[in-house]
């Protein structure tokens, strides 16, 4: 705390800010107000003052011109309007907290040393040239993360400026008064982190601003590296520095990028609706969120039945005792594999040679071109045109040959026959609807080349020399050219969309044991139990249905064939939880994004998934994605989630993990053994009332697998536990309360208590599921309770008993 004096000089500096915040928010206001009325009003008039008229060329152009010149000044005074209320909105936010941090710096070779008081938005004061606070984004603001007094320098755009930082304050202000104030010296943060850390979970993250911590500044402040990977500690603030390092980028880059540039892929869709105030808060627009899941749904969605990881996860979990199950896991740790990937690119190659399967091109029963003529065409082309090239070859070669046996299928019988069931009614208004078509396409200048075919000779006979238009004949002619255009289209369109393309065929002959795999140069890399693992693949594809750790190699191979999809839009993309992609997914998503950054955050002590990716060790395929000059890679130890007692027990769980706790004390966490389920439940219900009596709104029952979840949300809804929520993978919503879910959903969000339904060691016994216990666990904050039928799980039974404390 700071002595009464300064303390004064603190709260009248304030009040002078606040005054003058007041006022600037007041002199903006009708100014806001009047620009949205203008921009209304000439949205209102809009269609009033350009002339619709596209009759003739002429006409069109002038209308046309006539909307951009409309379309400019609307977008002139809408930028405008949008800054002013940008500023606008940063003052109003900034009002009740100006400020949250001050030190004085004091640059070399300058005698005086200047304020610099930060918070989230700048403020320049009623001169318009003091910066009465500065935006936690700006560079000078970074000393203030970075330093404790003595010592300092930041980097600008035009060098580094070095100096002597004088002092360090922190402030906690509510509504325009100061309710706190700290002078801070070693180290950075600590009393004011100690409060927030303190307090309890909410249904939304919160931003950490007024207390990031040196190490996650480098993270969010990173602007050099095309790969940026954080291999953090469960609760070391990956997360949290992910979302203010969007922030700091829209900031700095904000003439150039924006928030739809930059897309973060999040664990679930539970995650999104939890970090989605966080950017809001800071006064920018959410980055764009998605899952991986979503994406392959997007491509693949229609063709197959798609398993989700979750689902497979739970296989993973359940299914040990089963035939299939080693086979299966190894299919899953091959399918994710670079090596799997070389596989894919050798039997791409091959395809060049020989191997392609397409499909014929039906037609009311009939194979109007068929696969073997494709093939022939296809292996026609000079081999050195890369594959995907030649498919495009072949596309365009078959929309030609469908041009011609479309002239040819006009005088068939069908045609005739459609033809004979209009009426005449039905015939002149076809007709005259073929008419307008024509000249509505004339219109717009874009018509296809049938109608200028049609339409040519149509007007060629009409204004023909002997003037004879035989106009029955011609409506005919023109009725059939429709008829059997229209039942071209859908051939067209699919041969457009590369379905001539056997690409299940394709993935399903790579499992061919003996085939086509064996002919591959990596032959080597053939994983364990192959041809079990070809029977179960090829079994799910018959049944269209695709395994998650399919998915994305199939993707992958249908572009290597039919061309990359690339966005190049995305300048940033953002992995979190990043352990649980594949090798495989991350070449993928490097290809998909070409002109893009890539933040990962992940923990590799939470590797649940069996496709897990190592992020930081020398071997890491992530470094190698872009190569170690490329890439940067930082390391977070000290986890500020939970209290000392809980990382204490849960980085015990982990040997040779290095995580230092935050200090902050707590109870140690408290292990029940029950007698049976029916004393759990009813165990659980007193804990939870005794821990909602305590003030702790956010509690999560946290079991192994879905299944079990259910199960609990049963037993405890049965006997009278009201207000409890199951969360499946569905659940889009996070919400305080209590809850139920099964540990893989828990990923990335946190709760006041953490109740481990099962910890026996019938529950967890492998060692293939510590780090599912470990991150169930890692969500508490500050309680964690475990309960066993049996005997404790192994991971426990080897535990320090000093670290827990057990009910007697
Ligand atoms: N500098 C900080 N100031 C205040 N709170 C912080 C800070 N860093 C982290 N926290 C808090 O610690 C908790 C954990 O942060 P976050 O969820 O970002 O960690 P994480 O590394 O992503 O965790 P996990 O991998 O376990 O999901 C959050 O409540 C967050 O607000």
């Amino acid at each position: 705390m700071i002595n009464a004096k300064d303390w004064q000089q603190e709260q009248e500096r304030l009040d002078l800010v606040t005054e003058q915040l007041r006022s600037t928010i007041a002199g903006l206001e009708p100014e806001v107000a009047g620009l949205r009325d203008q921009a209304t009003d000439i949205r209102k008039r809009f269609w009033e003052e350009v002339t619709v008229n596209t009759s003739t060329h002429e006409d069109f152009e002038e209308t046309f011109y006539s909307i951009k010149q409309q379309e400019a000044i609307l977008s002139e005074r809408e930028r405008s309007h949008k800054l002013r209320m940008q500023r606008w909105k940063n003052m109003k936010r900034l009002l009740p907290s100006p400020y949250f941090g001050r030190f004085d710096f004091q640059e070399d070779g300058l005698s005086l040393s200047e304020q610099i008081y930060i918070g989230v938005s700048s403020f320049v004061g009623e001169d318009g040239l003091s910066f009465l606070v500065y935006d936690w984004r700006t560079p000078i603001a970074s000393l203030y993360y970075d330093y404790s007094p003595g010592e300092a320098a930041y980097e600008t755009p035009g060098g580094q400026i070095a100096g002597t930082m004088k002092l360090k304050r922190q402030y906690q202000i509510r509504d325009g008064q100061l309710r706190n104030v700290f002078d801070t010296s070693i180290t950075i943060g600590d009393e004011l982190l100690q409060q927030v850390l303190g307090k309890g979970a909410d249904a939304q993250m919160k931003s950490i601003v007024a207390t990031i911590q040196k190490e996650q500044n480098a993270i969010i402040r990173n602007d050099k590296s095309r790969m940026l990977i954080v291999q953090g500690a469960a609760g070391s603030g990956k997360t949290s520095a992910a979302l203010q390092r969007v922030a700091y980028l829209l900031y700095k880059h904000r003439d150039r990028l924006r928030a739809d540039q930059i897309v973060l892929f999040s664990p679930n869709p539970m995650f999104n609706s939890y970090v989605s105030t966080v950017l809001p808060e800071l006064g920018e627009e959410n980055m764009q969120q998605t899952t991986f899941q979503e994406y392959l749904a997007y491509w693949l969605g229609s063709a197959f039945r798609l398993e989700d990881p979750f689902e497979q996860i739970e296989y993973v979990l359940t299914a040990g005792s089963t035939q299939d199950y080693e086979a299966r896991l190894s299919g899953i740790q091959y399918k994710a594999s670079e090596a799997y990937l070389l596989a894919l690119q050798s039997y791409a190659s091959w395809l060049g040679k020989e191997g392609m399967l397409f499909r014929a091109i039906r037609f009311r029963d009939r194979e109007l071109i068929t696969a073997e003529q494709m093939k022939s065409q296809f292996y026609g082309y000079d081999s050195n045109v890369r594959l995907a090239n030649r498919v495009i070859l072949l596309r365009e070669w078959l929309l030609q040959e469908l041009t011609s046996l479309e002239r040819k299928e006009r005088e068939a019988l069908w045609v005739q026959d459609e033809l004979d069931y209009l009426d005449n009614e039905q015939y002149a208004e076809a007709y005259g609807e073929l008419l307008k078509k024509v000249q509505r396409e004339d219109a717009v200048f874009d018509f296809t080349s049938e109608y200028v075919e049609a339409y040519g000779d149509f007007r060629g006979k009409e204004q023909g020399e002997e003037n004879v238009f035989d106009f029955a004949g011609q409506e005919e002619e023109l009725l059939r050219r429709m008829i059997v255009k229209e039942s071209f289209k859908p051939l067209r369109k699919d041969v457009k969309r590369f379905e001539f393309i056997d690409t299940i065929g394709l993935y399903d002959q790579l499992f061919d044991e003996d085939a086509t795999f064996r002919q591959m140069p990596n032959e080597s890399e053939v994983p364990e139990r192959w041809s079990e693992i070809c029977k179960q693949t090829k079994e799910k594809l018959g049944k269209l249905e695709l395994f998650y750790e399919d998915a994305t190699p199939f993707l992958y191979l249908k572009e290597l064939i039919e061309g990359i999809r690339t966005n190049t839009e995305v300048r940033h993309l953002f992995v979190d939880e990043g352990q649980d992609y594949s090798p495989f997914q991350y070449a993928f998503l490097k290809r998909l994004f070409p002109r893009a950054r890539m933040t990962v955050l992940g923990d590799f002590g939470q590797a649940i998934f069996p496709q897990a990716t190592n992020l930081h060790e020398a071997d890491s395929p992530l470094i190698r994605l872009y190569g170690e000059d490329e890439t940067n890679l930082i390391r977070l130890v000290r986890s500020y989630r939970s209290t000392r007692e809980i990382v204490e027990f849960t980085r015990s769980l982990l040997p040779g993990e290095h995580i230092v706790p935050f200090d902050r004390g707590g109870r140690k966490p408290y292990l029940s053994k029950v007698g049976s389920g029916e004393e759990r439940t009813a165990r659980i219900i007193k804990d939870l009332a005794a821990l909602e009596a305590e003030g702790f709104d956010s509690i999560a029952i946290i079991t192994k697998t879905a299944a079990e979840s259910r199960e609990a949300y049963e037993a405890l809804t049965s006997q009278g536990c009201e207000g409890l929520r199951l969360i499946t993978k569905e659940t889009i919503t996070f919400e305080k309360g209590a809850a139920v879910m099964p540990a893989y959903l828990a990923k990335g969000v946190e709760f006041d208590a953490v109740l481990i339904y099962d910890a026996s060691s019938q529950a967890y016994n492998r060692e293939s599921e510590r780090k599912l216990f470990y991150t169930a666990c890692t969500r508490a904050m500050h309680r964690l309770l475990l309960y066993a039928t049996g005997e404790w799980t192994p991971y426990i039974r080897a535990l320090d008993t000093t670290l827990f404390e057990v009910e007697q």
